[in-house]
């Protein structure tokens, strides 16, 4: 049986769902909107989710946009993934943005305006050392492998081509 980690959730608006996984096997949990909201184009809001959440020790939340949102309306988060640290204890609240470019963006309360991932995450003790072991990319970064109509002679033999 796979772990499932318990999380305490309180509803800070008593209308409003708690996190859910619309299917089983869902990676996201969707968070909604308690809030009517229009978004103009380009316009960003912060909009509670009406939902406090205590994760475990070594847990940390994801606050992810929906896919369906994000490719019909262009409906984004301006910080995406937002990170819920294990320690809060306030509301989740969404920095929406919407990209479009003519079209507002009108949700209502109630409505599934993202999805919270909860993951293990190490917490890292940074050590301060004089020089860092060798790799194959060393320094190189920033496209050093390729990037758009740099495709190399493996490449286009490839049956993707
Ligand atoms: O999309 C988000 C992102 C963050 N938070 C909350 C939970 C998180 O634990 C806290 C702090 O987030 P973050 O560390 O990303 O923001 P910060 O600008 O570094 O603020 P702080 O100085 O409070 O850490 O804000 C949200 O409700 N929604
Ligand atoms: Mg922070």
């Amino acid at each position: 049986m796979i772990d499932r980690p318990t999380v305490a959730v309180t509803l800070l608006d008593e209308g409003i769902e708690p996190p859910s996984y619309a299917l089983p096997g869902d990676a996201g949990a969707d968070l909604r909107t308690t809030q009517d909201v229009v978004l103009e184009p380009g316009e960003r809001a912060l909009v509670p989710t009406g939902v406090a959440i205590a994760l475990p020790e070594g847990y940390v939340g994801l606050v992810h946009p929906r896919s369906g949102l994000a490719v019909r309306h262009g409906l984004t988060l301006v910080n995406s993934p937002g990170t819920i640290d294990a320690g809060y204890r306030g509301e989740i609240k969404v920095p929406l943005l919407n990209t479009d470019r003519t079209e507002p963006i009108r949700l209502q309360r109630g409505d599934r305006i993202a999805q919270l991932v909860i993951q293990q995450v190490a917490h890292a003790r940074f050590e301060l050392v004089q020089e860092l072991p060798d790799s194959a990319r060393g320094a190189q970064g920033f496209g050093s492998t390729g990037g758009f109509g740099t495709a190399t002679a493996a490449d286009s033999e490839s049956p993707a081509h």
